[in-house]
């Protein structure tokens, strides 16, 4: 039995154009699920009808084995939280964690040993007295987050819970939200569109778009083996290169075929071309610490790719770029991946 099972799901708010189409996908209990994909894409949506905010037009959503499509959301079992935190700013920390749970009828010994117990996992125990405003950003999102712990949930839905937060910030949350679905052992279903956040975290990343589930799989399947041009361009930082096959010299394979090379299976250099060496001409380099991203023109396209600062090629902007064509992966004219035999 999986935790949210979702059948045959469409939706259209009302009776406009269809933002979420046919939507299928099982989700295991315990299983941290990354949603991405661009904006509009309908993540937001799928979220929604989850937690009940928002009605199907059609198909089916269960909930631990059950259908849920007319349960209202207090009767899900869920916990959701957007990234504005909703805190109440003349009530303490403690009174917001604890919140909702008085509502549900639990009785304020037992109110206040969860908001402790929480504030204790989410390291907020200096500030249970302490209002909303006189806390840090990264601080509001844990009291938000911990008000969700406080109902004791087995399913978290998140909707993009880190995106106010600075830099910095963001990744340090990160590895706490990380921690914290490994205490809990919830089913968390998060929304992003950072796609670093969707690789560090999830057990499987959903890539969604135009209100289609084009891939559901595990980070590592979806970065080596994307199923689409779109989710292979997607995910990645430089993004993968697409290539014409016609102009790759080695390649001789079928025509109408389009090469897609990560930028870590390139490598830059100056002089005499190797057996797979494409021509470019090098247009922008930009300096991102220890190493620097290559920005090239070529027969076959754009090309990025990495190099170590030490390794950077001097003097002309005429140099060679070796594929490793062992790496390649070819999507045909409609964005499908071909495996080639
Ligand atoms: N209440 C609404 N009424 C009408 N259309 C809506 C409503 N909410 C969302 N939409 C539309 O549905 C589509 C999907 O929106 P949704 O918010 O689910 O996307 P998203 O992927 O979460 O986007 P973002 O990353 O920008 O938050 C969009 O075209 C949006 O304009």
């Amino acid at each position: 039995m999986s935790a949210i099972a979702l059948r045959n799901v469409r939706k259209a708010y009302h009776g406009g154009p269809t933002v979420l189409h046919d939507l299928s996908m099982a989700i295991e209990a315990g299983e941290f699920i990354v949603i991405v994909g661009p904006s509009g894409c309908g993540k937001s949506t799928l979220l929604r009808l989850i937690a009940g905010l928002e009605r199907a037009d059609g198909g089916d959503i269960e909930i631990g084995g059950t259908r849920a499509n007319d349960l209202p959301p207090q009767d899900r079992d869920i916990a959701m939280i957007f990234q504005n935190y909703a805190l109440y700013p003349h009530m303490s920390v403690r009174e917001n964690i604890a919140f909702g749970l008085e509502l549900r009828g639990v009785p304020k010994r037992e109110r206040n040993a969860r908001a402790e117990s929480v504030a204790g996992m989410l390291q907020l125990d200096p500030y249970l007295e302490r209002k909303p405003g006189a806390l840090s950003g990264g601080q509001r999102q844990r009291v938000a987050m911990g008000r969700a712990m406080a109902r004791k949930s087995s399913i978290f839905l998140m909707d993009e819970p880190l995106s106010n937060l600075d830099n910095a910030l963001r990744i340090a949350m990160r590895t706490e939200v990380k921690e914290l679905h490994r205490q809990l052992g919830a089913t968390m279903v998060y929304v992003t569109h950072d796609q670093t956040e969707a690789l560090s975290l999830a057990d499987r990343i959903a890539v969604m778009k135009d209100g289609h589930l084009l891939q559901f799989d595990t980070p590592e399947a979806i970065y080596d083996r994307p199923a689409h041009r779109f989710v292979a361009g997607f995910l990645g930082v430089p993004p993968m290169n697409f290539l014409s096959a016609k102009a790759v010299p080695g390649y001789s394979g079928p025509e109408g075929l389009t090469i897609g090379l990560r930028p870590e299976h390139l490598s830059i250099h100056a002089g005499e071309p190797a057996a797979n060496g494409l021509g470019v001409r090098l247009l922008l380099s930009e300096m991102t610490g220890a190493t620097v991203i290559l920005h090239c023109e070529s027969a076959a396209g754009r090309i990025t790719l990495n190099c170590a600062r030490k390794d950077m090629p001097q003097g002309s902007d005429a140099l060679w770029v070796n594929l490793e064509l062992s790496h390649a992966l070819y999507f045909d004219e409609d964005g499908k991946r071909v495996e080639l035999s």
